[in-house]
């Protein structure tokens, strides 16, 4: 099982990132994606989807129309692993950004 990452492996990962923050209350972290249309914005989701179940590991999400509000966390680890900061890579990855 994925372990939560120390305070200095979060900032640090964290700065690896782009537009990725940290979530008040919880150690979790977001980001919002906004595409062209509906129809990037769910094509996105769906690439994610592949590359999620393939890693065991899924995210949070929330769309309204070309909007995908995202938040990682780890739950089996009550907080954020590497697992996170991985996909949060991919998700990048696949929205060009
Ligand atoms: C049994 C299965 O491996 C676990 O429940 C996985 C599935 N996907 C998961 N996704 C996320 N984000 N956190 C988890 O702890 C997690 N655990």
């Amino acid at each position: 099982m994925a372990s939560k990452l120390t305070a200095e492996e979060r900032s640090a990962g964290l700065k690896a990132l782009s537009g990725w923050k940290s979530v008040e209350g919880r150690d979790a972290i977001a980001k919002t994606y906004q595409f062209s249309d509906f129809n990037e914005a769910f094509g996105f989701m769906t690439r994610v989807a592949l590359i999620a179940e393939k890693m065991d590991h899924h995210p949070e999400w929330f769309n309204v129309y070309k909007t995908v509000e995202v938040t990682l966390s780890t739950h089996d680890a009550g907080g954020l692993s590497m697992l996170d900061l991985k996909l949060a890579a991919q998700m990048d990855r696949i929205a060009g950004v």
